[in-house]
């Protein structure tokens, strides 16, 4: 217990945040939410405050003008549990799972069985509840007991003027029918209320005949009641037409209309005989008659009843359905001229006596939807709502100005029930919408609370969602105050239900009772003498104590001087309210307005930081990539350099041989220039000379078709010449490999710029400075092997200008040539032949042999020619002949660096 009262707030009234931990509690607990943390064993809700006077509550209003909150009076919350049946102790249902502590007190544990139970094992909800009431009524409490402490002042409020509203909420078979309207000897709230009613008017009805001009005359008047008064007046003047002349209190016959309310004398007449099981004896209700009514005042008493069934409204009074089988006729709700919702059409009955007006009752329930459910054998299927108006006649008054209408609304709520346990289709839509009519009740309730607060933006109240709801709207908003009655059953197996119902009401327990419209007289009245200036201390107190008197009026009460001057005040405070809701609203935008800056710079400081984040996440990437990139091009470009080194190896290689293959036929030339030959010659005799010197004709002819191969190859070639083919090759190479630097450059350019953006991409550019000065050495590297290349080139083409040169100079010495030949160019055919024609030695004079070495001077003969040089030099000069016409060796392959390459 220690633990329950710590939990609770210093003054018994929750605070904001243990409400709303009641609420969330049992949100939690539906969805079964697993994350909350340990929950204490208990859990408290409590109403508060104890209740004051609506007179004191009032009085504030009065002097500040606004509902303080806590200073109002809260609603009353009654719980009513009711004693467990033979059958139900029998069935085990009696677990100790509802105990009272004191009046006010109630604990709530929940049974084994029970999913509450289940969830607090889990940890997700408390298994024991302590809730809070105005009174709490246990199973021994009587109906008359109950009565006293509930309606019984509520009746004397109605007779006041005020309008008041009791109803009972709970699971289904918790007794709120039992409370409402009892069963047998056991008279309940209503039948009770009418006794005392009528007990206390007793001598002071008002007559129906004088009604009637006083009623028409002030209709218009009338303020928020004008179009109820239609309603009334309409059936009022339909009666007073056709039955009024004959009616006679505690008859039958006064129900006897045509229009508007129950139609046959006789089947009414049936109606009233049978249903009156409920004793209404006075003396046995123990209801004491008389009050303190204010003198000369008279009242007419009306009644109506009707029900929501499934959202539908349907006149409990309109007995046309069970007379004529015809289908019911739905009731519309409207709205009159102040937004006030009333039931359209409704049927309003005068009753003169309890016995009537419980006739009347009893005729309607008769229409009202009963079934047999599972819990309850006679189980209410829809919300009954059971009026009675009082209207107050006063005889000395200014006929129109005289009548005031209060009114006592009862309303049994149908009871809260698990769909799943609807198995047919009708009761289980039954069930649906009287679980979302009751859940629309619920929200209403929170939502008022909520708006309590007023430091809290106000949320608005769902009235609208539900008939129900609509209907009880005036109740809730100041035209009239509320009572609950919440009805419960300790049986075991509606644990649960029961739980969510007491959760509810422990809503309803925090609310207070709106501004009453009776302040606004006090308001005004206020208003008005703060425009008297000359006032003293003394008229001040007489006005309050005057004032006192006048708070419980009507705005009707007062004359039509103090009525406009009233309007004047009130038009001013108007145009002061506006203003100042003008500069509140200025206020509340600039507010609004600095939040917002507040917000979009924090958003933008979010945003900010995100970016820094991205930044630096997309610089981390993209300096892994240029890592990546660096590493790959430092891997293709060693490789590039590398091939390039062996092709420029390969091509120094292909040179050198070039040079030393242009340098052999001048070797080869070498033993032209010796100087025996004519000695040699002038040994042959003269068949060998015929014989040589028809195979020196034919070595001619022979020499011919070689030169035309020659000719037809040098045009093939660039470069003139026996090295034309090879240095063509080389050329070729030198050209591909070119092209191949130049690609290179325009990767280079490429992947230059690409690092550039990336580069720009990312601020930080360590990897990018580290890449740039790789590709610089790499492009030095290239520029060198460029000159290398270009180095080649000109040794090439000076290689190609010498040859070409011996090759013009072996051409301009037509001695040399045969007499029969054109000018076929011999360049280079010894090179490939490896020999000289043998013609020519012996057409040569013998003093140009010393030019001719000039020209090709010795060199150290290649390996390859070498030997062939020694024999040539030992050789006789036919052997050299004969040499001649050998085969022509096959030309040296196009060296490419891969042969190179494959040579070394
Ligand atoms: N205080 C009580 N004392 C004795 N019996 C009671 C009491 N309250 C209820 N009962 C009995 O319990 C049964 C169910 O009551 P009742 O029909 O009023 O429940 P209900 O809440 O109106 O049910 P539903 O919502 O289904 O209409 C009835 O038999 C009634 O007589």
């Amino acid at each position: 217990m220690a633990l329950a009262f710590s939990l609770s707030s210093p003054y018994g009234c929750p605070s904001d945040e243990e409400e709303e931990m009641a609420v969330f509690e049992s949100t939690a607990a539906e969805h079964g939410c697993l994350t909350r943390p340990r929950l204490p064993e208990l859990s408290v809700i409590s109403p508060g405050l104890e209740p004051r006077s609506s007179v004191a509550a009032q009085k504030v209003v009065k002097k500040s003008g606004i509902c303080d909150e806590g200073n109002m009076e809260k609603v009353n919350v009654f719980l009513r549990i009711r004693p467990l049946t033979d059958l139900e102790k029998e069935q085990g249902e009696e677990q100790g799972s509802v105990t009272v502590q004191d009046d006010a007190t109630v604990l709530l544990k929940a049974p084994r069985e029970s999913q509450n139970s289940k969830t607090a094992e889990k940890g997700v909800t408390q298994s024991i509840h302590k809730f809070s009431f105005s009174k709490i009524f246990g199973p021994e409490t009587t109906q008359q007991q109950f009565y006293d402490a509930t309606l019984k002042k509520m009746i004397n409020d109605v007779l006041k003027g005020e309008n008041r509203l009791l109803y009972t909420y709970g699971v289904t078979n918790s007794g709120k029918t039992y409370t409402i309207q009892g069963s047998g000897q056991e008279a309940g709230l209503l039948p009770r209320a009418l006794v005392s009613l009528f007990r206390k008017l007793q001598g002071r009805l008002y007559s129906a005949m004088d009604l009637k001009p006083v009623m028409s005359q002030d209709v218009r008047q009338l303020d928020s009641s004008e179009v109820k008064m239609e309603e009334i007046r309409k059936n009022s003047l339909l009666k007073e037409d056709e039955n009024l002349t004959s009616r006679r209190a505690g008859t039958t016959t006064v129900w006897d209309s045509g229009v508007g309310g129950l139609s046959s004398t006789t089947q009414i007449a049936t109606q009233l005989e049978d249903t009156d099981s409920v004793c209404l004896e006075p003396d046995s209700l123990s209801l004491s008659g008389g009050g303190d009514l204010e003198e000369g005042v008279q009242f007419s008493i009306w009644v109506s009843y009707f029900e929501i069934y499934n959202e539908f409204l349907y006149d409990l009074l309109d007995t046309s359905l069970s007379l004529q089988s015809r289908k019911r006729i739905t009731l519309r709700l409207s709205d009159d001229k102040q937004g006030n919702p009333y039931v359209k059409d409704l049927t309003w009955i005068q009753v003169r006596s309890a016995e009537e007006a419980w006739k009347v009752l009893k005729a309607g329930r008769r229409n009202q939807s009963f079934a047999s459910t599972h819990l309850n054998q006679n189980s209410s299927r829809s919300h009954s709502i059971f009026s009675i108006r009082v209207l107050h006649v006063h005889p000395d008054a200014v006929p129109g100005q005289a009548l005031q209408i209060s009114e006592l609304t009862v309303c049994d709520l149908a009871g809260s029930e698990r769909c799943k346990e609807q198995r047919l289709g009708e009761r289980m839509k039954e069930a649906t919408n009287i679980n979302t009519s009751l859940m629309t009740l619920g929200r209403c309730i929170s939502a008022l609370r909520h708006n309590q607060n007023k430091s809290r933006p106000p949320q608005v109240v769902p009235f609208r969602d539900s008939k129900l709801t609509r209907v009880l709207q005036g109740f809730f908003c100041g035209r009239g105050t509320s009572c609950m009655v919440v009805n419960i059953n300790p049986c075991a197996s509606t644990y649960d239900e029961t739980l969510q119902v007491l959760k509810f009401s422990a809503i309803a327990t925090q609310l207070v009772h709106g501004p009453s419209t009776k302040t606004r007289v006090a308001y005004i009245l206020s208003m008005l003498r703060e425009q008297t200036a000359n006032r003293n201390e003394s008229t001040v107190m007489e006005e309050e104590e005057e004032e006192s008197d006048v708070e419980d009026g009507d705005i009707t009460m007062l004359n039509t001087e103090t009525l406009l001057q009233a309007i004047d005040v009130l038009k001013r405070e108007v145009r002061r309210q506006r203003e100042e809701k003008v500069a509140l609203e200025a206020n509340v935008r600039e507010q609004v307005v600095s939040e917002m800056m507040e917000v979009i710079t924090n958003m933008q400081e979010g945003f900010k930081e995100t970016l820094e984040t991205e930044k630096s996440l997309i610089e981390e990437l993209y300096e892994n990539k240029i890592a990546c990139l660096q590493k790959h091009l430092q891997k293709f470009y060693s490789r590039e350099l590398e091939e390039r080194d062996q092709e420029i190896e390969a091509l120094k290689a292909a040179l050198k041989e070039q040079k030393k293959a242009a340098e052999g036929p001048a070797s080869m030339l070498e033993p032209l220039g010796d100087s025996d030959c004519p000695r040699r010659s002038q040994r042959l005799s003269s068949n060998d000379v015929c014989r040589l010197r028809a195979e020196l004709e034919q070595c001619r002819i022979e020499l011919f078709a070689k030169t035309q191969e020659l000719m037809k190859l040098r045009a093939q070639s660039e470069v003139p010449g026996s090295a034309g083919t090879v240095t063509g090759a080389a050329e070729r190479k030198l050209q591909g490999c070119q092209r191949n630097l130049r690609q290179l450059r325009l990767d280079l350019l490429r992947l230059g710029e690409e690092l550039q953006s990336g580069e720009r991409a990312c601020c930080r550019n360590t990897g990018g400075e580290r890449l740039r000065h790789t590709l610089t050495a790499a492009d030095e590297t290239l520029v060198k092997q460029n000159q290398i290349l270009t180095e080649l080139q000109n040794g090439l083409m000076l290689v190609k200008a010498e040859l070409r040169r011996k090759a013009e100079t072996q051409l301009g010495r037509p001695e040399l040539q045969p007499a029969g030949f054109a000018t076929p160019t011999t360049s280079g055919f010894c090179k490939k032949r490896g020999c000289t024609p043998t013609g020519d030695t012996e057409n040569r004079p013998p003093q140009k042999r010393p030019f001719f070495q000039s020209l090709f001077p010795p060199r150290t003969p290649t390996p390859r020619y070498c030997t062939h040089g020694a024999e040539e030099a030992n050789a006789t000069p036919y052997m050299r002949v004969l040499r001649s016409r050998q085969q022509t060796p096959p030309p040296s392959p196009v060296l490419t660096p891969r042969s190179v390459r494959a040579k070394h």
